[in-house]
């Protein structure tokens, strides 16, 4: 597969993954989740690769989720709400080795819950968290609320979702959102120095690992499914494209006037 989204490197048994949509903040769009895939299959079961790292092109953002400017209502890919994010968020989490976020920037919607199911985070500490699905007529009904609540608890998963805040790269630290964070000059020398580490380590025990990791949770992959189809439906509400009008239009959105 040709790349036009992302970009895609193998160097000492290291492939990282670049979303390359560095004008639109790193959104995803249809084809840029289409290209994800295809890497992570490719670098997941290359037996010459021991760890993979996620991340975005630029120093402003890892993603900001799906791409405003791509849809109304549902967006133009393949997958029932024409974006394919259950299932790029299952291969990220199938694939038989590790997953690093190095989050760069913004890490926000569905860029937030990219990194959130990663293995690993290490961030800049000019990076900045948050969702903002409530805000812009969206929600991740599976991994991206249950599992967010695994990581960091049911009270904070909710604030999160909730208010719709950005949160720092310390605070992210604080809450056990991350695993560490560095000065942003630093950024790249710490990514390779836990893949170094990584690639010391048995590749068999670590795909047992990440696979023990994964069977406690694996269950939210279902109920996301079944979430799926309700967002579906909501992206064709009023209520859901106010939000995207509304941030596309750079103005507060007024969702009530539509919840009847
Ligand atoms: C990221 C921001 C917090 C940055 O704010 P800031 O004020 O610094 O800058 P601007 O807002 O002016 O943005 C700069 C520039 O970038 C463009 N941009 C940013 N994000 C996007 C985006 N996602 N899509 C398209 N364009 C984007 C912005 O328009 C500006 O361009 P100009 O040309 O005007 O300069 C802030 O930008 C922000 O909050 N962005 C919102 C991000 C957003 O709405 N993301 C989508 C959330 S929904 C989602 O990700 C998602 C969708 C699904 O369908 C899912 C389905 C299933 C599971 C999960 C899903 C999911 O998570």
């Amino acid at each position: 597969m040709n790349y036009e989204d992302i970009l895609y490197d193998e160097t000492n048994g290291v492939a990282t993954i670049t979303i390359n949509r560095a004008d639109r903040y790193n959104a995803f769009r249809g084809q840029t989740c289409m290209e994800l895939l295809d890497a992570f299959n490719r670098a997941g079961w290359n037996k010459e690769i021991g760890v993979i790292v996620l991340t975005g092109a630029g120093d402003k953002a890892f993603c900001t989720g799906g791409d405003q400017g791509a849809h109304e209502g549902q967006y133009d890919g393949r997958g029932l709400i024409g974006l394919p994010v259950e299932e790029l968020q299952r291969t990220i989490r199938e694939v038989p080795k590790p997953v690093i976020a190095r989050v760069n920037g913004f890490a926000i919607g569905g860029g937030h819950v990219l990194h959130v199911i990663c293995d690993l985070s290490i961030a800049s500490e000019t990076a900045i968290f948050g969702q903002v699905g409530p805000k812009v007529g969206s929600v991740d009904p599976g991994f991206g609320t249950a599992y967010l609540a695994r990581v960091v608890g049911e009270k904070r998963a909710r604030e999160i979702w909730y208010l719709c805040r950005k949160y720092t790269a310390q605070q992210a630290l604080e809450w056990g959102l991350v695993n560490a964070v560095v000065p942003p000059e630093q950024l790249d020398e710490e990514v390779q120095k836990w893949c170094e580490e990584i690639l010391e380590k048995s590749p068999t025990a670590l795909s047992i690992a990440k696979r023990s990791f994964n069977a406690d949770s694996d269950n939210i992959g279902g109920i996301g499914g079944l979430g799926m189809q309700a967002l579906s439906l909501y992206y064709d509400t009023e209520e859901s494209k106010e939000g995207v009008k509304a941030f596309k239009e750079k103005r507060k959105p007024e969702f009530r006037k539509y919840y009847k």
